[in-house]
């Protein structure tokens, strides 16, 4: 049982009606998971207001309500909590209702595009290696030391990552990396956690369904930087054209990196093959295992945040040289036929160019690059023709496939693509909607030491279509045709 008025500390009040010394037991932003004696948050959302529920929360037990308008009819026993923003003021209770963990952790976000992902999951990697528990909240999976929790977003409601963090804390937890979604900002899932560092990748194509215009996904981002505290530190890529926009009004301590200009991190790739990279950080030269200037990135960021966080080159260098490639990320597999299979989960247009020309700068022989992609119903649906061109323009062939469909049709999803092919590139393509036919089809065409790169889907080991989640793995798929051709 905890008291109403202890999980409203720093929640800005503008009205109550009833007792906020009340007693309660748990607290929802879902009508549906009320039980007796919680607090429900209306929410006016993406979709629905949550305003409409009031009722129904109070009949699953609800006691107290808190939201944005005081509904006219006023139960008798139910405390109403008037506040200008019922998702802050979610964000805010979470923390106390937690018992504030972001300030019993060091917590660190990392925003942008492309790399989140990548960044935090090397990150979390990079310090349990240094010999700490950590807690990682990501796309592809939530870990506590090294417990594993199935993550259903890569930024969850501010109830889930209080939850995490709350047990991140209780484990002995040193630090905890999570990913910061653009929808997260903008939802304020984020309100109420108190960040160490905050870090930028980049911004490029990506969410205009969600964001509307190019400005609103910035100031979405720029967001996350202008809220960071005064004690907290703001790191961005400067080699990205909104970089230094990130932190124009940050209080916290700015911070840059880059491949190309001078900066406080300077990264230098000396080396880029298949199999891995020789990049130089700060004058200090070392191997890694991973591939692509965005690796080299990637890898920056973590070295930047690893000497911000006092550790020193040579400790942060040593752990990263030993760092390996992360699921779906740049994955590479060579067959006995010498093919060679790399699924990447790039689905933006910039992550589709940055891969093709990843693997283009590491080609010596004259082996063809085949690259096989599709695009997400019910998502963006502006990146599809970006992406059939950059995709036909940059690589030898191109198979246009399926990726999640969702509840949108396959083959309307694929003309979309194919708009955006130039003429001269009409003849570097085919379309097949099956994507298990599709790579078939390109296991086929390929000869030795050819490359197929199956991009989109990375990590995700299921294939979403009409609604319905099917078994699928890119890798286990390509793997196994391979093993049945001689
Ligand atoms: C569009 C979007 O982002 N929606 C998210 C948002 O839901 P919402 O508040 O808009 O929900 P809504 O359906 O309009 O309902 C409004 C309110 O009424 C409540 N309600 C509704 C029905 C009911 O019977 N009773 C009830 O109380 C809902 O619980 C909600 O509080 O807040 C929810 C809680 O945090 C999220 O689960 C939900 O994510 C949906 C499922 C989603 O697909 N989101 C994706 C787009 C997303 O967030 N992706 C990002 C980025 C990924 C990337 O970078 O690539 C992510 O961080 O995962
Ligand atoms: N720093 C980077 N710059 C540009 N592209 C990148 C970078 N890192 C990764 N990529 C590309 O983007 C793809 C997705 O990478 P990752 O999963 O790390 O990004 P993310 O930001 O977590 O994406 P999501 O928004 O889906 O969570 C990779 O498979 C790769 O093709
Ligand atoms: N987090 C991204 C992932 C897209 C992955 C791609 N395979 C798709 O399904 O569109 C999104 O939900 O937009
Ligand atoms: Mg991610």
């Amino acid at each position: 049982m905890k008291i109403l008025s202890d999980l409203l500390y720093k929640v800005a009040i503008e009205k109550v009606i009833g007792n906020v010394k009340t007693s309660v037991n748990n607290i929802s932003f879902d009508s549906r998971k009320i039980e007796h004696k919680d607090i429900f948050f209306a929410i006016k959302g993406y979709d629905l207001d949550g305003h409409k529920y009031i009722s129904t929360a109070i009949e699953n037990g609800a006691t107290v309500i808190i939201c944005e308008d005081i509904p006219s009819e006023i139960k008798e026993n139910i405390t109403y909590i008037k506040v200008s923003n019922t998702s802050i003021a979610l964000g805010i209770t979470a923390s106390n209702f937690y018992e504030n963990p972001s300030e019993k952790i060091e917590l660190i976000g990392i925003t942008g595009t492309n790399g989140k992902t990548t960044t935090t999951t090397l990150l979390y990697n990079l310090f349990t290696q240094l010999g700490f528990k950590c807690a990682l909240l990501s796309t592809i999976e939530n870990k506590i030391a090294n417990q594993t929790l199935n993550s259903n977003h890569t930024t969850p409601d501010p109830i889930t990552i209080n939850k995490i963090l709350a047990l991140a804390v209780e484990n002995n937890c040193k630090y905890a990396f999570m990913e910061v979604s653009s929808h997260g900002i903008h939802q304020n899932r984020l309100a109420g956690l108190n960040f160490k560092i905050g870090a930028f990748t980049n911004i490029t194509h990506d969410h205009l369904d969600y964001h509307k215009t190019f400005a609103n996904y910035i100031a979405a981002k720029k967001k996350f930087f202008d809220e960071l505290p005064k004690n907290a530190i703001a790191i961005t890529n400067i080699d990205d054209k909104n970089g230094w926009v990130m932190l124009q009004n940050t209080k916290a301590k700015k911070i840059t990196y880059s491949l190309k200009s001078n900066s406080d991190f300077k990264g230098k790739i000396i080396e880029n093959r298949l199999d891995g990279m020789l990049l130089q950080f700060n004058g200090n030269e070392f191997w890694t295992s991973l591939s692509g200037k965005f690796n080299a990135y990637n890898e920056l960021l973590a070295y930047t945040i690893a000497i911000e966080l006092g550790f020193s080159s040579i400790e942060a260098l040593t752990a990263i040289s030993k760092l390996q490639r992360v699921k779906g990320r740049f994955e590479t597999y060579i067959s006995k036929q010498n093919i060679y299979i790399i699924v990447d989960y790039a689905h933006t247009p910039d992550a589709l160019k940055n891969i093709i020309e990843a693997i283009n700068q590491t080609r010596t022989r004259n082996e063809q690059l085949i690259t096989i992609f599709g695009c997400g119903g019910h998502r963006d649906k502006s990146k599809r023709p970006e992406m059939g061109n950059i995709a036909t323009q940059l690589s030898d062939f191109t198979i246009i496939t399926s990726d999640n469909p969702r509840d949108e049709v396959p083959d309307e999803i694929i003309k979309e693509i194919e708009a955006g092919v130039q003429a001269q590139n009409t003849n570097k393509y085919i379309s097949i909607t099956d994507r298990k036919q599709a790579i078939k089809t390109a296991i086929k065409i390929a000869k030795t030491k050819d490359i197929i790169l199956i991009a989109g889907k990375g990590h995700e080991n299921y294939q979403e279509i009409n609604g319905e989640k099917f078994p699928f793995d890119d890798m286990t798929i390509a793997q196994e045709l391979l093993k049945n051709i001689n």
